[in-house]
């Protein structure tokens, strides 16, 4: 296809990207600033256009304004003008299990789209691959704020 790719092929991270990601997942995890859980997160989150943030997370003594990696991450990619994402990593020091993301990073993740990809790891790096859509079946996002949509919307709004 004289080497035009489409948006799929494009988004795919090769096998070297997604060990790559994975290792600054863990990296960014020893920034975590976790007193009151002692559960340190870490999550690396490619850009389309291949620039990577990290996140950890972040607690406080007010325990429940504590901030999870993935938000974090995701926040500092917005802030900085960045929208389009093709993956992110997630990294904890769980031996036996797959960090899974909290439903509010799920919802978070999700605002930017469905089909891009999220690597759950472990602590010896090993991972499973899903999709945003897959971690958060029939969600609800911007699109669905259409007022096409909508039906009865009372006049007062
Ligand atoms: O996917 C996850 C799961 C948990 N946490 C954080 C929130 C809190 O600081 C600590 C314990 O829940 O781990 C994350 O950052 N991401
Ligand atoms: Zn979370």
């Amino acid at each position: 296809m004289d080497g035009v790719k489409s948006t799929q092929e494009v988004s795919r991270l090769s096998q070297e990207e997604v060990k790559d990601l994975i290792h600054q997942s863990h990296e960014a995890k020893k920034f975590s600033y976790s007193p009151y859980s002692k559960f340190r997160v870490g999550a690396a989150l490619r850009t389309l256009d291949d620039r990577v943030f990290l996140g950890c997370n972040v607690e406080n003594a007010c325990y429940n304004l504590g901030v999870c990696a993935e938000r974090n991450a995701i926040a500092k990619a917005v802030s900085d003008g960045f929208r389009q994402f093709k993956a992110i990593a997630i990294a904890s020091d769980l031996n036996d299990q797959f960090i899974s993301p909290c439903g509010g990073c799920r919802q978070f993740m999700r605002e930017f789209g469905c089909d891009w990809e999220v690597y759950l790891t472990k602590s010896d790096f090993s991972y499973k691959k899903m999709t945003v859509a897959e971690l958060l079946p029939d969600s609800f996002g911007p699109e669905d704020l259409s007022k096409k949509k909508m039906s009865n919307i009372p006049s007062n709004l």
